[in-house]
């Protein structure tokens, strides 16, 4: 099923922040959401993650079917490397022997009884992003995933968002790097919101916040 986005326009802090996005990402794909820092693009993903209403606009093929990579990794500190995938498993209802893949498939085997907050940043990311494969949703939202990941460990995340693909599934990814895979583009820059206030010039913004 397709995940389609038509004419969304989203808000962050009660400021309208993008508006009129539409686009379609189709099984299979991987879309890449580009744009400087602060155009929406965190604002967007949680938008159609749920995580936060629209403004106005119309979100198919979400619900129920995406998984939700923050930029934050939302590790259980104390919880072994194991244990996080497992309690993860057990939101989604997705069978215990699913771990074992999912650790494999980040380099995460030799780490699985060290608890989470004994990782490094880029264990951490690794074993966030695992989580993934413990969700068998098929259409993942992702915020900057490689940040303080090594070339390896960006290697190995290509691999699982190639096999979820192979997999019918899909990605719709905000980052600045290049993954190294086929993929499409969209740039928010043109669907920034217009400001409903700014400063007319820099004397009233210091006036402002003076
Ligand atoms: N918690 C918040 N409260 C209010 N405004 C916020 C909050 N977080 C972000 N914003 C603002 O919302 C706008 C969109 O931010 P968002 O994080 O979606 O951008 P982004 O494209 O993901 O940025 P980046 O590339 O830096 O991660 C920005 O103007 C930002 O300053």
């Amino acid at each position: 099923m397709t995940l389609s986005v038509t004419d969304l326009s989203c808000a962050r802090g009660g400021m309208p922040v993008l508006e009129g996005v539409s686009f379609t990402l189709e099984p299979g794909r991987v879309l890449v959401l580009r744009g400087p820092n602060g155009i929406g693009k965190t604002t967007l993903l949680r938008t159609i993650a749920g995580l936060q209403p629209a403004l106005s606009g119309e979100i198919t093929g979400a619900e129920d079917r995406v998984a939700y990579g923050a930029h934050a990794d939302g590790l259980k500190a104390a919880l072994t490397v194991w244990e996080n995938l497992a309690f993860w498993a057990g939101i989604y209802g997705t069978p215990l022997e699913r771990i074992k893949p999912a650790l494999f498939a980040f380099d995460l085997y030799p780490l699985q009884y060290r608890q989470a907050q004994a990782l490094s940043a880029g264990q951490k990311r690794r074993l966030s992003l695992a989580r993934l494969l413990l969700t068998g949703r098929p259409v993942w939202l992702l915020d900057e995933p490689t940040v303080s990941m090594d070339a390896a460990s960006v290697g190995l995340f290509a691999e699982a968002v190639k096999a979820q693909c192979a997999d019918g599934g899909s990605a719709l990814i905000a980052t600045h790097i290049d993954l190294g895979l086929e993929t499409d583009t969209l740039d928010l820059t043109p669907y920034k919101a217009t400001p409903v206030w700014e400063f007319a010039d820099r004397a009233e913004e210091e006036e402002f916040f003076a």
